[in-house]
Formats: C-alpha cells, sequence, structure tokens
C-alpha cells in the first residue's frame, strides 16, 4: 500500500514511518494554517488544502499543544509559540500559581474524492520549565505524560510511539487504509 503525506516536517515523516508499515511518498508543501486554536479544524483545512494541491489522496497531521490554565491555548498555534519563545516558552506563559497541567493533542487527516476522514489522538500531562531529554523533537523535552515522570524526550521512540497522539491516531488510519484496501 502506498500513501502520500504532506508536511514540512522531516520528523513527523520519521514517526509515520516507523509507525505506518506503507510506503510514504513525502511532498513538503508548507500550506497556510488557519488561525484556530482547534487542531482537528486546523487539520481538516490542511488536508482539503493539500488534496486541492496534490490531486491525489494525502495524509496530513496537524498537532497542538493546550495549557488547562489558559482554557486550551496555544492549541493548534502551538508552532508560532514555540518559533518566538522556543519550547520553554509553554510553561512560561503560565502566570504564578496556577496548574501545570497540558495535553498534547495530534489529529491525522486522509482526503481523496470521496472526502475527509480525521483520526485523533491525545495525551493529558503536565508542562515543565526546564527541557529533559534529547529524543525527538518540538515540546518533547518539556512534556511528561500523566504517570510518569520522565518527559517523552527520555523515552525511547518505542515507548513515545506508544502512548503518544500520532501513535493513537495513526494505528486508527492504518485499520481504516487496510479496509478500504479490502
Ligand atoms: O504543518 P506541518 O507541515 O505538518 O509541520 P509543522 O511542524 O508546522 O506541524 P504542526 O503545526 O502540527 O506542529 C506544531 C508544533 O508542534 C511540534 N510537534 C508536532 N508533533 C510533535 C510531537 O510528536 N512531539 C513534539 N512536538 C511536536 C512541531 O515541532 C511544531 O513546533
Amino acid at each position: 500500500m502506498s500513501v502520500r503525506i504532506c508536511t514540512t516536517n522531516e520528523n513527523k515523516v520519521r514517526e509515520f514511518e516507523r509507525m505506518l508499515g506503507f510506503d510514504l511518498r513525502p511532498v513538503a508543501l508548507d500550506l497556510e494554517e488557519i488561525q484556530t486554536l482547534d487542531t482537528v479544524a486546523a487539520c481538516r483545512n490542511k488536508g482539503v488544502l493539500a488534496f486541492a494541491a496534490l490531486g491525489e489522496p494525502v495524509v496530513v497531521d496537524d498537532t497542538g499543544f493546550e495549557l488547562a490554565a489558559l482554557d486550551g491555548f496555544p492549541g493548534a498555534l502551538v508552532r508560532w509559540a514555540i518559533d518566538a519563545g522556543g519550547t520553554r516558552i509553554l510553561h512560561r506563559m503560565l502566570p504564578e500559581g496556577v496548574r501545570d497541567t497540558a495535553s498534547v493533542v495530534t489529529a491525522v487527516a486522509y482526503v481523496d474524492g470521496a472526502g475527509v476522514q480525521i483520526f485523533v489522538g491525545r495525551l493529558d500531562g503536565r508542562v515543565i520549565a526546564e527541557p529533559r531529554g534529547t529524543n525527538g523533537f518540538g515540546f518533547n523535552a518539556v512534556f511528561v505524560p500523566s504517570g510518569e515522570d520522565r518527559t517523552l524526550a527520555e523515552m525511547s521512540d518505542a515507548e513515545k510511539d506508544r502512548i503518544s497522539p500520532r501513535g493513537q491516531a495513526l494505528r486508527d488510519l492504518a485499520a481504516f487504509l487496510r479496509e478500504q484496501a479490502r
């Protein structure tokens, strides 16, 4: 089976390759992202744009980081928060003394001529001030999943894949694609 994935983020491609046993044909179109905190809405829009640009079935991924004390901000806007202030900004955004509860959400969309299918994964945890660990990318080093002492960046690839929102979403995508191919 062959899947076209549209992303500018090579780390995502590596995770897709690790977790999907399909032939991936990555394409790095930098698609316009709508201004929303809602990761599912951002993902859906990215998928529609990618399908319109490529004219063939495509998979896209959008990942958000939700701070509970800020009612889910920055959510799908996290890329710009990190671009502006590095990953430490995610803890720095919190006013003194509020809860450090955070969640990572990944939405994956498969878009073809029949429409858009969305698969979502979510991981709750907390955000920390000082990054720890060297594995992975993005906000991995400042996020500690619930029930864990380690950040995602202190876990092996296999450990992250087992619990990560992308892992959850990709397992559902894989099942959907296998069903489609029958
Ligand atoms: O939109 P595309 O082209 O796919 O690439 P992107 O890097 O802009 O993708 P997102 O908007 O989904 O990413 C938001 C931010 O979250 C980071 N990120 C995404 N997935 C992550 C993961 O699994 N672990 C840690 N950080 C992640 C990523 O590096 C960005 O800074």
